[in-house]
C-alpha cells in the first residue's frame, strides 16, 4: 500500500517504521516546510495518508488532504472542539475518509472497554466518587490528552450521576499545580500532570472512605500508537467514511 505521512516528528518517524517492516511504501513526507507537496503526484498517489501533527493544524491538513481526494488515518488531539461536527459531517455526508482515535493503542481499546464496564458497575455503589489523571511528557501541548476526554466520555456514557467531566488539576514540569479537583455532585475531575518524557498514562480512580479502585494503562513506548495506526489505515484503504478504533478491535 503507498501511504503519505503528514508530520513527520515522535510519532510520523515511528509509523515510518512499522508501515516499511509491514510491506508498505512511503511516497510522501509532509511537514512544515514542504506544504505544496499536498497538491504534487507523489501525494495524490497515497491509498491513504497517515497524520500526527498538532491541535492547530490538524484541521487545515485535513482539508487539503480531502482536497487532493486522499483518504486520511489521524491520530491528532486537541483539534475537535472546534472542528469536531464539522468534520463529522464532511465524512457522515460529504464522501470523505477519516479514521480518527485520540489512541490507536490496542492495550487502550482494551483498557477503554474495562473502564465502560466498571463505570456501569459503579452505578450501584454510590460511595464511591471517580476521577481521572493523565500524564505526558513535557512536550505535549493538549491538556487534557484526547485519550482522557475519550475515556471520560466512556464514563459519562454509563454512569447515571454523572453528566460532565471537567478540568482538574494541572501539574507543569517545574512541580507548579494550578486548578482544583473541586467539582459539582453531577461532574467529574479530570487532572493533567506534565514530567518528562513520559509516554502517556491514564489512571481512573474511585474513592470511598473505606477504600480505593484504580485501573490504569501505561505506555512502555510509541510502538502501540504506531501499529494500530497503520492498521487503520491498512482498513481505511478498504473502507470509506467517518472509521474509528470500534471498527478495528471488537470487544
Ligand atoms: N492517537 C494516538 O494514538 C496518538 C496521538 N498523538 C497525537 O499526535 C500528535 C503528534 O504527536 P507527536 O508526533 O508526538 O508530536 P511531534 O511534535 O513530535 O510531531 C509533530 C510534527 O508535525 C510537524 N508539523 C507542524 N505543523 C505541521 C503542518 N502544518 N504540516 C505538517 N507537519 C506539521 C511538526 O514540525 P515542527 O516540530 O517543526 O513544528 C512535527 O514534526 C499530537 O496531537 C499528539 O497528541 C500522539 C501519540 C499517539
Ligand atoms: O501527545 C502524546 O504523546 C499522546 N497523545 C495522545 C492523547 O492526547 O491522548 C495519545 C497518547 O496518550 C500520547
Amino acid at each position: 500500500m503507498k501511504i503519505a505521512l503528514i508530520g513527520y516528528g515522535k510519532m510520523g518517524k515511528e509509523i515510518e517504521k512499522v508501515a516499511v517492516a509491514r510491506g508498505h511504501e512511503i511516497v510522501s513526507i509532509i511537514d512544515v516546510d514542504n506544504q505544496d507537496d499536498f497538491n504534487s503526484e507523489a501525494f495524490k498517489s497515497a491509498d491513504v495518508a497517515i497524520e500526527f501533527t498538532n491541535p492547530m493544524v490538524a484541521y487545515d491538513n485535513y482539508m487539503k488532504t480531502f482536497a487532493a481526494g486522499v483518504k486520511l488515518v489521524s491520530g491528532s488531539t486537541g483539534w475537535m472542539d472546534k472542528h469536531g461536527d464539522e468534520v463529522k459531517e464532511l465524512c457522515t455526508k460529504g464522501g470523505k475518509t477519516l479514521f480518527w482515535s485520540s489512541n490507536f493503542s490496542l492495550g487502550v481499546a482494551i483498557f477503554s472497554a474495562v473502564n465502560k464496564y466498571l463505570a456501569k458497575i459503579m452505578n450501584n455503589f454510590p460511595a464511591y466518587e471517580v476521577s481521572m489523571t493523565e500524564t505526558h511528557h513535557i512536550h505535549k501541548l493538549d491538556a487534557p490528552s484526547g485519550t482522557a476526554i475519550t475515556l471520560a466520555e466512556g464514563i459519562l456514557e454509563n454512569m447515571n450521576s454523572k453528566s460532565k467531566w471537567v478540568k482538574g488539576t494541572l501539574t507543569a514540569p517545574d512541580g507548579t499545580v494550578s486548578g482544583s479537583t473541586e467539582c459539582a455532585e453531577n461532574e467529574f475531575p479530570v487532572s493533567s500532570i506534565r514530567e518528562g518524557e513520559v509516554f502517556g498514562i491514564h489512571t481512573i480512580r474511585y474513592d470511598s472512605e473505606a477504600d480505593s479502585i484504580s485501573i490504569t494503562h501505561d505506555a512502555k513506548n510509541r510502538k502501540g500508537f504506531a501499529l494500530g495506526a497503520v492498521l487503520a489505515a491498512e482498513y481505511t484503504s478498504r473502507h470509506e467514511g467517518l472509521l474509528g478504533m470500534s471498527d478495528l478491535f471488537q470487544f
